[in-house]
């Protein structure tokens, strides 16, 4: 009896002390050189919790705020079951989003993109921006897709005028699925392209989670919907294919590449490559259009501004006897509507970028009240650039976005189409960040035809 207890006492301990082993380790990774300071919260579970706190998208985290008064501007911590660093040093996320080229990402967001994902994979990197600027570079965008946005636009609008209302986040999303879509796959059957946008909505709204895959989980229904999406891809192509229908202009860059002994990639990887696309469009430009269409509504002088520039394009082209169509001409010389997006994207959005410790110093500017959304901070600047010094919501280095100078178009359309209306966005709408950027009460806006526009 007396030795039953002994070998559970051992036991008991035995556990105990591995336990409190994995907890001191947990507390103290190990690192080739010195680690900044910080706490790493519960194990597994680390501070996630405190880090997805919802909070006022334009200001700071209160989590990130305590932490740079304890810890300085650079601190570890523990999220999603992984140990990172947070930087808020602009100057040192500038050096690692340059210098920097591996995407870190929580093991859920690895799994979504799939194993061999072309941006993600290092050999196939380079091939996949390459083949991406073909049809999404500022060449591209100029003689083909501005008419599609331009047109598309004008239809949802014109439909949301004619209901009353709108929600940005949904149409833009729309939008950029249907715009998307006919530039790799080109027109596409009514089903499967219903089919395709319905894959949306199974997504959960925010991207960031436990990587944990097992039902009713988030992650359990973003690899679901996933693989539904790529099949509804995979059988358009091979449908087209087969009835020599004609493809987009990246699958027609593919299977050209293929038919002149040109090594390319497979179509697995092309789709899973789509899906990437889709998802990285769809979850970031929806969010930041509707969040610009908030902070152009609670700023008077700023929509009276848009008003007027706006206003100004379409009588131009009327004395002109010109075609209503927006042409790239209109778009570059929308320079307020410009300092209005970049202003946005300012404060509107994140970079999840990894880190890198960096060894030597450097000097940067500070933006003055950098919490206020104040689109005449960008008069007199190269409004084209998508990043500089201080300035990078797209990124920087290898691993720029290769959407960026999409978004900007697809947001400058957006707003001339929707200046010509009476529009106003709902009272009740808010403004949240939890990690990404999120619109808890919906981004409605009440619509209506402006006959003195017309
Ligand atoms: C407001 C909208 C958007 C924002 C704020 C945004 C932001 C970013 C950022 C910060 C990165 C770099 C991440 C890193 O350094 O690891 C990135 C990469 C990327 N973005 Fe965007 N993005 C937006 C829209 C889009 C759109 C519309 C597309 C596609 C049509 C897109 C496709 C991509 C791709 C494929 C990459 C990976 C590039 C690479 O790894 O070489 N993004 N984006």
């Amino acid at each position: 009896m007396v030795d039953l207890y002994e070998f559970w006492a051992v036991i008991v301990s035995l556990i105990v002390v591995k336990l409190c082993h994995s907890i001191y380790q947990w507390r103290n990774p190990k690192s080739n050189g010195e680690l900044p300071p910080g706490s790493m919260g519960y194990p597994i579970i680390g501070e996630t919790f405190e880090f997805m706190k919802p909070h006022d998208a334009i200001q700071l985290p209160t989590f990130v705020k305590e932490k740079v008064l304890r810890h300085g501007p650079v601190f570890r911590t523990s999220l999603f079951g992984g140990k990172v660093i947070i930087s808020t040093d602009i100057g040192l996320n500038m050096e690692i989003a340059k210098t920097n080229h591996i995407p870190g990402m929580p093991k859920s967001l690895a799994r979504l993109f799939g194993a061999n994902n072309l941006f993600v994979n290092k050999d196939t990197h380079k091939h996949a921006r390459s083949l991406t600027n073909q049809f999404l570079g500022s060449q591209a965008l100029k003689l083909r897709m501005l008419q599609d946005i331009d047109f598309l636009v004008r239809t949802h609008l014109k439909e949301g005028a004619r209901k009353g209302s709108l929600d940005i986040k949904e149409t833009t999303s729309k939008i950029i699925i249907e715009c998307l879509a006919k530039k790799v796959m080109g027109e596409m059957e009514p089903d499967a392209a219903k089919e395709l946008t319905l894959c949306w909505t199974f997504f959960p709204r925010e991207w960031f989670g436990f990587a944990w895959n097992i039902p009713g989980t988030g992650v359990y229904r973003m690899v679901k919907a996933r693989n539904r999406m790529m099949k509804v891809l995979k059988e358009t192509v091979l449908k087209k294919r087969a009835s020599g229908e004609e493809l987009g202009d990246f699958f027609k860059t593919i299977f050209g590449d293929t038919e002149r002994g040109v090594k390319t990639i497979s179509l697995e990887s092309a789709t899973e490559y789509i899906f990437t696309l889709f998802l990285l469009a769809n979850e970031t430009t929806p969010a930041v259009l509707a969040a610009t269409i908030k902070l152009i509504s609670d700023h008077p002088k700023v929509m009276q501004e848009l008003q007027r520039e706006h206003e100004g394009i379409v009588r131009d082209k009327i004395e002109k006897n010109e075609k209503a169509d927006l042409t790239w001409e209109d778009y570059k010389s929308m320079t307020f509507t410009q300092m209005v997006i970049n202003e946005s994207l300012r404060i509107t959005s994140t970079v999840p970028t990894v880190l890198r410790i960096i060894d030597h110093e450097f000097q940067f500017e500070k933006y003055d009240d950098p919490l206020a959304f104040n689109p005449w901070r960008w008069k007199g600047k190269d409004l084209s650039a998508i990043v500089s010094r201080t300035y990078i919501p797209f990124g920087s280095g290898s691993r720029l976005c290769v959407g960026a100078e999409f978004v900007k178009l697809k947001m400058a359309i957006f707003i001339h189409h929707l200046s010509r209306y009476r529009w106003s966005m709902k009272t009740e709408t808010t403004l949240l960040r939890r990690f990404v950027l999120i619109l808890p009460r919906g981004s409605d806006v009440q619509i209506l035809e402006d006959t003195k526009a017309k």
